[in-house]
């Protein structure tokens, strides 16, 4: 069986079809990333694989059972941080912790061992009785990312788990991230930050349009570019200079440093090149959103 489970599935909103026949499969025991553009539907097939909407076509299994049909068996195996989610802000993050637990239904001692140990893992154990509104951001984030993690769940769904994070902050979440996955449950997750998804990813899902267009390791995505490196020239002026990757141009080259005179900079290829070279339009603005 498998964690995750889709097959042809549609969502539309107003006519447009925003998830155009989705296929998925997730296996236990692995960290999923979603990588897409603004707009290509990675929300709208969390929402649904959470049970939070309905699809209009298809199917979809999480934990072996179907989210339509059997969606409270779904909710029951599942735990999940939406998009733009905060935690409560007058709760400490004992409190918001804890209390998140005994609603999952865990007796209250598992509940304060759990919350303890997440709380510790997630380096908020000192912070722990701070009201959540004198947090920053990023630590309050990090509350949240401790919330799911102490719940056991089977599968957990984060959507944008990092963002705002610093870089220290982003490390610890990926390490725990890991040891749950490690510990046989499934993480899927999106995320805009494509070197996060090459370190932390046992697989990738590129998500483009509503449709899955590509899925493997990281490792394997990069293999399929033609070469073994990638090759970035210095450009010096001019808003249109670009870089040529197969037949694609990017202009973000602009914002690279000079490597020096005539000199061409060497590197090897990266998740980030393969995603670029698959979908031309990341990163243009979406005139839709
Ligand atoms: N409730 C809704 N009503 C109408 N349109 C919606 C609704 N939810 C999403 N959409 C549209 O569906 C498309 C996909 O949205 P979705 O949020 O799934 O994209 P996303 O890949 O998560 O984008 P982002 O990276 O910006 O978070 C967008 O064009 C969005 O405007």
């Amino acid at each position: 069986m498998q964690a995750i489970m889709a097959s042809k599935l549609r969502r539309s909103f107003g006519g447009r079809d925003v998830l155009r026949g989705v296929d998925l499969d997730v296996d236990y025991g692995v960290i999923a990333t979603l990588l897409g553009p603004n707009g290509a539907g990675k929300t709208t097939l969390i929402r649904i694989l959470t049970t939070e909407l309905m699809p209009h076509g298809g199917d979809a299994y999480v934990a072996g059972f179907d989210v339509v049909r059997h969606a409270s068996e779904v909710r029951r195996r599942i735990a999940v941080i939406p998009q733009d989610a905060k935690p409560i802000s007058y709760m400490t993050p004992h409190e918001f912790v804890y209390s998140y637990l005994l609603l999952r239904g865990l007796p209250r001692n598992d509940a304060g061992k759990a919350a303890r140990d997440s709380l510790e893992e997630l380096g908020l154990w000192e912070l722990r009785n701070t009201p959540i509104y004198q947090l920053s951001g990023g630590m309050s984030r990090r509350v949240l990312v401790a919330a799911v993690l102490a719940s056991s769940a089977e599968v957990i769904f984060l959507d944008e788990p990092t963002v705002g994070l610093d870089a220290a902050s982003r490390r610890v979440v990926w390490n725990s991230l890991r040891r749950y996955s490690n510990d046989g449950a499934t993480v899927f997750l999106t995320t805009h930050y494509i070197d996060e998804a090459e370190q932390i990813s046992d697989v990738v899902y590129l998500i483009d349009n509503g449709l899955i267009i590509s899925r493997g390791r990281p490792r394997e995505l990069v293999e399929r570019l033609p070469g073994k490196y990638v090759v970035e020239y210095p450009v010096s002026a001019g808003i249109d200079s670009c870089i040529r990757i197969g037949s694609s141009c990017f202009s973000f080259v602009n914002s690279l440093d000079e490597v020096g005179d005539g000199a061409i900079r060497v590197s090897p290829k990266s998740l980030e090149h393969y995603v670029l070279v698959t979908i031309k339009s990341w990163g243009e603005e979406n005139e839709e959103d």
